[in-house]
């Protein structure tokens, strides 16, 4: 059984029952991948990396490489050492979008009855805080891999872009949904009805991409972000990280009474009481995730 398959089995269990329990499988460089590399960076070695390397292909998201991210990430959910996790690509491209060749010949029947593309959505459901760090061209999935992420930095020659149409289909992975919230429904639409690209510059303006880095810079910049986060208490990064991904889901109302539900919880954690205790002690507090 492979261990995405692992994973999914204990998904009736929350995965911050999972973190908290430090169950399940670590990250290890026993698990041998074939279209990802992994690794643990940062000086704490506390930021998972996952960089796409399909090369050739320019990171087109097959079957394989997805399952890949997905059992990769199961990894690092688990794994107590990790606080933040980067996915990357290439400097020409952090993904082209799914595999053409493996879509061409799929007809109604085997997308629907497969549900096609839905296993991507554990990107979106990690609990840690993910930073897509996005070199080259992020389209189609790609960009919906990136806008599944909590945050994208983006080096400065990135392109973003939802070509489906050109492909005579649309997007499937969250692409119209995601990208309309990003940067609202003129743009969006202009975007997905003529298939063209936009500058990392542009995306940075229109709210889709958080910072423009130099290309060679850009995996250390989004690695020492995931190091900051790292100094945290993770417990208060999931619920922050839980409460933001609700903005998109709830009416304000409910958004409101999620995060008051959330921000009492936290006064349940050992954390809460440390960070406070530090703050007025004058001293850097110590959290312990607890
Ligand atoms: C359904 C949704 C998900 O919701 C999708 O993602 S559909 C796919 C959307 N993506 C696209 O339409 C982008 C397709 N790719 C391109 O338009 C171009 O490759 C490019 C990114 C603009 C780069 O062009 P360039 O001329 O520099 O490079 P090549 O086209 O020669 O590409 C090199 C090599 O990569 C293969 N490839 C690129 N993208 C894909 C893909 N999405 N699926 C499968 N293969 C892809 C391309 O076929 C070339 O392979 P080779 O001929 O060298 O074997």
């Amino acid at each position: 059984m492979s261990l995405y398959r692992v994973g999914l089995s204990r998904g009736m269990l929350s995965s911050f029952q999972r973190v908290m329990r430090g169950e399940g499988l670590h990250t290890s460089s026993a698990v041998q991948y074939e279209y990802i590399k992994v690794d643990k960076r940062g000086e704490k070695k506390n930021v998972g990396l996952i960089q796409l390397n399909r090369l050739k292909a320019l990171n087109a998201l097959c079957d394989g490489l997805v399952s890949e991210i997905g059992e990769a990430l199961q990894e690092m959910e688990t794994d107590t050492s990790i606080d933040a996790i980067v996915i990357t690509g290439s400097e020409r491209a952090f993904a082209a979008g799914a595999d053409i060749a493996e879509m061409k010949d799929k007809s109604f029947q085997d997308c629907y009855a497969r549900k096609f593309l839905s296993h991507w959505d554990i990107i979106s459901k990690c609990p840690k805080p993910t930073i897509a760090a996005v070199n080259g061209f992020a389209l189609g999935g790609g960009c919906e891999v990136a806008m599944m992420c909590d945050i994208i930095y983006a080096g400065e020659k990135a392109k973003f872009g939802q070509p489906e149409i050109t492909l005579g289909t649309i997007p499937g992975a969250g692409g119209t949904q995601r990208l309309t919230r990003a940067i609202g429904k003129s743009k969006a639409m202009e975007m997905i009805l003529t298939g063209e690209f936009m500058s990392a510059q542009e995306a940075e303006k229109a709210g889709l991409v958080s910072k423009v880095f130099p290309v060679e810079e850009l995996v250390g910049e989004a690695i020492k972000l995931g190091e900051r986060i790292g100094e945290f208490s993770q417990i208060a990064a999931a619920m922050c990280k839980e409460a933001v991904n609700m903005s998109d889901e709830l009416p304000l109302s409910n958004g409101l009474l999620y995060e008051k539900k959330l921000f009492h919880s936290s006064f349940a954690t050992d954390d809460k009481r440390e960070g406070m205790t530090a703050f007025l002690e004058k001293r850097k507090p110590d959290f312990k995730d607890n």
